[in-house]
């Protein structure tokens, strides 16, 4: 598990996290415990692997993790919490069979807001709240598990990256103000010292992202240390670099994560019922589909004698290295043929990617990454012959998380509930931002 959120803790913070432990579990979705209630009491302890205590779990986890059967760890989780156990940092974890995640809830304070809060919004009939279901990532539930020795309580949410290849992934936390009315001054401090750069000029920053690097095939991961450092001229970088703009600004990307933010600015500039600190932002998208809608754009017809024109940042590479037809009608060596898909007229062939898997590896200079990308080529000639990215299926989520800081307006003013001025400003300057992206598109 990545360190997503480095020790050591500042004092003020110790006590929150070794909470964790003490959870026990809720399974159900009716239970609304209340933030003032004593949390732990209104969970139910129930083990996922068949065991009859806690201390002997061990032996029914997978691997070396201790993680119970059933569950893995969330390889694209890109900011949050994690928890020990033992020497190992543990954040997020995904179950291997219902598409969802579980996010550790965090100290009782703040799982129990949080988990108020998307049970409150299971039940409302509020119509100025009602939209908001749609900005979130579907609630179901929360569970304990036992997690090593621990009993560990997780809030589970539907697993955004489910059925994306290649997620790439951003946490964007909104509003300059990022610690809630109930912060100690030494919480609020700490939080106005961070993401300065940002924060205090955008209205927003960026605690983490990843990006399935076309160009290269590499997923690139970037933390907290590189989003504190961002300004309002370099965030502009970062959203780049999550776009994945060095192979090309895709319209039809900004244009949905530009309808989605939309959505959720208008609802924003007038609903006064929430109050949301410390809240994110989650866009995610599929690098994979990006790749065929690049590439589809680049594309021209073909030469007569079949070679593909056009210099495509996947068939540059094509194109650097013409084919040698004595062997291509050989995949990987071994002689299974790739005629039949050549003859499919699929555009996206990458006519020359299978035959040069048959060059010499001392011929090669950056031999790792050529390799990756004709494997990425190939994986994108069958998405197109299996038709995995039919027009219906999600590639891009846009979605508000993370409200373990959330307050209702009545909880914390006693005169009349205003707009969240905080929140708004952020989103009015990302969609600003995204708006100067699609501009930039052709
Ligand atoms: N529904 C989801 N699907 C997929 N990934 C998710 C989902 N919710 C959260 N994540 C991942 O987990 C990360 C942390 O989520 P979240 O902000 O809710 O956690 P947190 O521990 O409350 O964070 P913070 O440090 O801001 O308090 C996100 O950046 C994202 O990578
Ligand atoms: O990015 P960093 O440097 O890791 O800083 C953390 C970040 O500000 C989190 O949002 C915050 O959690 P909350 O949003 O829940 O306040 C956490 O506070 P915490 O350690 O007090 O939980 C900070 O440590």
């Amino acid at each position: 598990m990545s360190h997503l959120k480095l020790p050591p803790l500042p004092p003020y913070q110790k006590q929150q996290r070794k909470s964790y432990a003490g959870f026990v579990r809720s399974t159900s979705v009716q239970s609304t415990p209340s933030p003032t209630s004593n949390f732990a009491t209104s969970f139910q302890l129930i083990v996922t692997a068949p065991t009859s205590s806690l201390t002997n779990t061990n032996t029914k986890m997978s691997n070396d993790q201790k993680i119970p059967v059933g569950f893995v760890t969330m390889d694209h989780q890109v900011a949050g919490h994690t928890f020990h156990v033992g020497t190992e940092e543990i954040g997020m974890l995904k179950s291997v069979d219902d598409g969802s995640v579980l996010k550790p809830a965090g100290s009782p304070m703040c799982a129990a807001r949080e988990i108020k809060f998307y049970e409150q919004l299971l039940t409302t009939t509020d119509k100025d709240i009602l939209p908001l279901r749609d900005f979130i990532a579907e609630y179901r539930g929360t569970q304990t598990l036992a997690v090593g020795s621990k009993a560990v309580n997780f809030i589970k949410l539907r697993d955004l990256t489910h059925g994306i290849s290649e997620p790439c992934v951003i946490d964007i936390k909104m509003g300059r103000r990022t610690w809630d009315p109930l912060a100690t001054e030494q919480k609020r401090e700490a939080e106005e010292n961070k993401y300065v750069g940002c924060k205090n000029t955008v209205g927003f920053c960026i605690p983490g992202l990843q990006t399935h690097h076309i160009a290269s095939g590499t997923y690139k991961k970037f933390g907290k240390e590189y989003g504190k450092k961002l300004n309002q001229n370099t965030v502009k970088e970062a959203l780049r670099l999550f776009l994945n703009a060095d192979s090309g600004l895709c319209r039809q990307l900004i244009m949905q994560i530009l309808t989605n933010l939309w959505a959720i600015q208008k609802w924003i500039r007038t609903q006064k019922v929430y109050q949301f600190y410390s809240s994110s932002i989650l866009i995610i998208y599929d690098a994979r589909k990006l790749r065929q809608i690049l590439e589809a754009k680049v594309r021209t017809p073909t030469t007569p004698d079949g070679e593909i024109r056009s210099e495509s940042p996947l068939n540059s590479l094509q194109n650097q290295l013409k084919p040698n037809r004595s062997s291509s009608n050989s995949l990987r060596g071994s002689g299974e043929s790739l005629n039949t898909l050549e003859a499919s007229g699929s555009p996206t062939v990458p006519k020359t990617v299978y035959r040069k898997i048959q060059r010499s590896h001392s011929s090669m200079n950056n031999y790792e990454q050529e390799m990756q990308k004709m494997k990425d080529n190939y994986t994108l000639m069958l998405d197109n012959l299996v038709g995995v990215y039919d027009s219906n299926k999600e590639w891009v989520h846009v979605k508000m998380i993370d409200f373990a800081h959330t307050f209702n307006n009545n909880e914390i003013s006693d005169g009349q509930p205003t707009v969240d001025k905080n929140y708004l400003d952020g989103i009015e300057h990302l969609v600003e931002m995204f708006e100067e992206l699609l501009k930039q598109c052709d």
